[in-house]
């Protein structure tokens, strides 16, 4: 079944016939992370305006797996059951060298977790519902077929956009770039990304065929199939599988593509010839990002920012939790909070995007090594990791997204390892339901701790999930969470002026000292 491409429909913009009043935002990008960011910022109450050149969701399922984290974030944002009720739930990895598997992972063993560790699901189908979301929200006017075509900053943003009708203006507070990895508005303003380029390609195919093919990650490196080489396969909903083929960076991209060249390759991955080609691509990968992702008045989220190879599917996930940390201080901002917090999500978000190159850049050499040492390195790995536990642990087919830890936030308490500042505070059933759910602002965990009255809402968790992981073998414990779910600090015990001093730090968004 064919995803069914209908375009949303275009309508001439105030601004084409009289000035439209300032925005607060300008987002540009109606892709997954254009879309998120307006919703995002709606549930903090803040207006945008979000403008995309086209008017169809992506060709190509392109991102396929959403994290557990995503799909946190998607619940925040009113699709999280759509997604779950669509994608295919999976949590097991398995890898092979040529047809021995050597080495397998589950990316979540335990119980008490209402999101999976990820599910498949096309990018089109969660545009689509991110966009239905969207449209049927007062706070957001999406535009499409809106192009920007000029751009200027001084205390707030000016925009030329150009439609069918023709050109108009526009005024924001902020503009809000999320429109991909080859972001226009990167190339207006001169700005280039600087990293790694890997001169290696990759086929991806995704076909529709009728399979038992379990729902897990599998991984070959060298497989009899594809001699020399490595190949991953996902299943997707709607009997669509995605096939990922290295083939070398000699490969000619446009003879690659063609389907007298993928029919005889995917033949041998899937050993017959019954399926339906839905998508190819050829791709080179980057491991690369920008300098700076705020540049006064024009902030870079997602893969404008920082680009990642697909291996650890850290590209869509990580736009996601830029999404995350930029929603409620953006909106705190606009509110007149201190521009400081900026200054943090640049500052975090770096940290996040270097992580995400640090994981994508290491599998990616491991896939690709250079003659000499790295390969007798890889290919004795690979050897030993079929006979020998301790080499298992040096196989990099991709480390899946997992949100990074934010540095230097505080105070810590010797309490579970799992909840440190800086993390994502987890979730865990509870009375109410699950705890995340209740994180929707500032908002203090207290566990046999009595309430310090600083003006937040506190929450006493109940249920042995949720004591396991914040409060563990202590007698009490007190968190501090972030709007985005971040834990900002905890203790054993605390008065309330310690948490106001740390709740001040925090919501202008410096780091701990
Ligand atoms: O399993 C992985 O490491 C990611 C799979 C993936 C994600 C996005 C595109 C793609 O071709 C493969």
């Amino acid at each position: 079944m064919a995803y069914d491409y209908r375009p949303f429909p275009y309508a001439p913009p105030p601004g084409l016939t009289a000035p439209e009043p300032r925005h607060p935002v300008l987002i540009v990008g109606a892709g997954p992370i254009g879309l998120a960011m307006a919703l995002e910022l709606a549930n903090h109450g803040v207006r945008s305006v979000v403008v995309d050149d086209n008017d169809v969701v992506s060709v190509g399922s392109r991102a396929i797996c959403w994290s557990k984290r995503s799909l946190e974030i998607f619940a925040r944002l009113g699709i999280a059951e759509r997604c779950l009720e669509k994608g295919v739930t999976w949590k097991v990895g398995r890898t092979f060298h040529r047809d021995r598997e050597v080495f397998n992972f589950d990316l979540l063993p335990e119980d008490g977790h209402r999101m999976p560790a990820f599910i498949n699901l096309q990018q089109y189908y969660v545009e689509q519902y991110l966009a239905e979301a969207a449209i049927a929200h007062p706070l957001i006017d999406l535009r499409f077929k809106n192009r920007v075509t000029a751009l200027s900053q001084s205390d707030h943003v000016r925009a030329e956009i150009g439609t069918p009708d023709g050109p108009y203006r526009l005024e924001a507070e902020y503009l809000l770039a999320c429109d991909g990895a080859r972001s226009p508005i990167r190339g207006l303003m001169g700005l280039d990304f600087k990293g790694e380029l890997f001169e290696e390609r990759f086929l991806i195919a995704d076909i529709e065929m009728e399979a038992d093919f379990p729902p897990e990650r599998h991984f070959w490196f060298e497989p009899t199939f594809h001699p020399g080489q490595s190949a991953l396969l996902h299943k997707q909903p709607d009997n669509i599988y995605r096939i990922d083929l290295q083939l070398g960076w000699d490969a000619d991209p446009e003879a690659e593509r063609q389907p007298d060249r993928v029919i005889p390759r995917i033949e041998r991955v899937v050993g017959h010839s019954d399926f339906r080609l839905d998508w190819v691509s050829v791709y080179t990968f980057q491991c690369r990002r920008l300098d700076q992702f705020v540049h006064d008045r024009v902030i870079f989220v997602g893969d404008s920012a920082h680009v990642v190879s697909p291996f650890g599917a850290r590209g869509g996930n990580g736009g996601m939790q830029d999404v995350d940390n930029l929603g409620w201080k953006l909106a705190a901002v606009l509110a007149g909070g201190p521009e400081t917090l900026l200054e943090s999500y640049d500052r975090e978000r770096q940290h996040g995007a270097d992580e995400n190159i640090a994981n994508s850049t290491r599998a990616t050499r491991f896939m690709t090594p250079e003659d000499g040492a790295e390969r007798v390195f890889r290919d004795a790995v690979l050897r030993l990791a079929g006979k020998a536990a301790f080499a298992r642990a040096w196989v990099n087919s991709g480390r899946l997204s997992r949100p990074c830890t934010y540095p230097g936030l505080g105070p810590d308490a010797d309490l579970p390892v799992g909840a440190a500042p800086g993390m994502v505070a987890p979730d865990a059933p509870v009375a109410e339901g699950w705890l995340q759910d209740q994180l929707r602002g500032w908002t203090l965990l207290a566990f046999n701790h009595d309430a310090p009255d600083v003006g937040l809402p506190v929450l006493h968790p109940t249920g042995d999930n949720a004591r396991a992981r914040y409060q563990g073998d202590a007698a009490n414990a007190l968190y501090l969470i972030r709007p985005d779910q971040v834990v900002a600090a905890r203790w054993i015990t605390a008065t309330a002026a310690e948490v106001t001093t740390a709740l001040s730090h925090h919501k202008e968004g410096r780091p701990w000292p």
